[in-house]
């Protein structure tokens, strides 16, 4: 048998991401020991009754103490508090990394905290449903599934690479990008489509009367998928539009024009136009599949 990577991992927050790192640590055998801590009695009870790892507690500090590794698992925007919570019981040469679906924002947040010889590693596992809480996570949610990894330039390299390691472990891919770049990647195939979804939703519930209970009594297809992506956790979704700001509302203001080209189209009767787009995007989603990523 090999040698664990870590001898204690330490998770801050316990749902969907904390839960499905527990599970594919141990599925890995990658710590000899993972504990974990949130805010709530009530999701440390159901994390322990789950046996997700070997024990959840409320005291984010405590859990830290003698930690190799400590992933902060919570919304985007309880990330800073977090770590000013856990930095003094963080031991030197620890590695603390977090799992936000925005990078910059909560490196900014962070990063201040961290003290010195402690390593901080920011990544993002692109892989997720529209589930949280304890009960959601699964050991195969990383598996085939992308990782980036946000490192600020002046982190230690060796703490990188032991990340990168620890994610392919986990069953993942990895790859590296600047922080920016990344909020400005993950605002168009990530945060505009979950704000669609959660628009669409929102108008047909809002069309009223009758067209109301129709609406939902034959929702199929492209809806229904919208509705599963419109049932993600409010609290993430919150955080995550409120600190990607500037890239949601550039990329936000460039669909606004993109659909008035399309509404123009359907008025003027200007089928080609509605042609021409809908064979781009479908060799769009065809190069995916050819990939294997779709
Ligand atoms: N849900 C998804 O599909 C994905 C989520 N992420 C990111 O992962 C992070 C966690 O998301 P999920 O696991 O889905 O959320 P979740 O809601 O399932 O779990 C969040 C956990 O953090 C705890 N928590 C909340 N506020 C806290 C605080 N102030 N102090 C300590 N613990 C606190 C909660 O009790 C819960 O255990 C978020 O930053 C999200 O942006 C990243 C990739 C995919
Ligand atoms: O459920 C889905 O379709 C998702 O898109 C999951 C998801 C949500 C947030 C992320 O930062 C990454 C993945």
């Amino acid at each position: 048998m090999t040698e664990p990577m870590f001898d204690k991992i330490a998770l801050i927050g316990i749902g969907l991401i904390g839960g499905s790192i527990a599970l594919a640590a141990r599925r890995g055998g990658l710590a000899r020991q993972i504990v974990a801590a949130t805010r709530r009695a009530e999701t440390a009870a159901t994390a322990n009754r789950l046996k997700l790892v070997d024990h959840c507690g409320t005291d984010l500090a405590a859990a830290c103490e003698g930690a190799d590794m400590v992933i902060v698992c919570t919304p985007v925007g309880a990330c800073g508090a977090a770590t000013r919570e856990i930095a003094p019981a963080l031991k030197k040469g620890c590695i603390v990394s977090d799992v936000g679906s925005v990078k910059q924002s909560v490196i900014d947040a962070m990063q201040p905290h961290i003290p010195a010889g402690v390593h901080f590693v920011p990544t993002h596992p692109v892989a997720g449903t529209e589930n949280s809480g304890p009960e959601a996570g699964f050991a195969e949610l990383f598996d085939g599934r992308w990782t980036i990894l946000t490192p600020p330039a002046d982190t230690d390299p060796k703490a990188v690479d032991t990340v990168e390691a620890f994610w392919k472990a986990l069953g993942s891919q990895v790859d590296r990008l600047d922080a920016k770049d990344h909020d400005r990647i993950l605002a168009i195939t990530s945060h505009l489509p979950h704000l669609i979804a959660y628009t669409i939703v929102g108008t047909a519930d809002d069309l009223g009367g009758h067209l109301n209970a129709e609406v939902l009594r034959f929702a199929a297809g492209g809806f229904r998928d919208f509705t599963r992506i419109a049932a993600s956790d409010p609290t993430m979704w919150r955080d995550i539009f409120l600190n990607n700001r500037e890239a949601v509302l550039e990329v936000l203001a460039r669909f606004q024009e993109d659909l008035f080209y399309l509404q123009r189209a359907i008025r003027w009767g200007e089928g080609d136009k509605l042609f021409d787009l809908f064979t781009r995007t479908r060799e769009i989603r065809r190069a995916l599949i050819h990939l294997n990523q779709a």
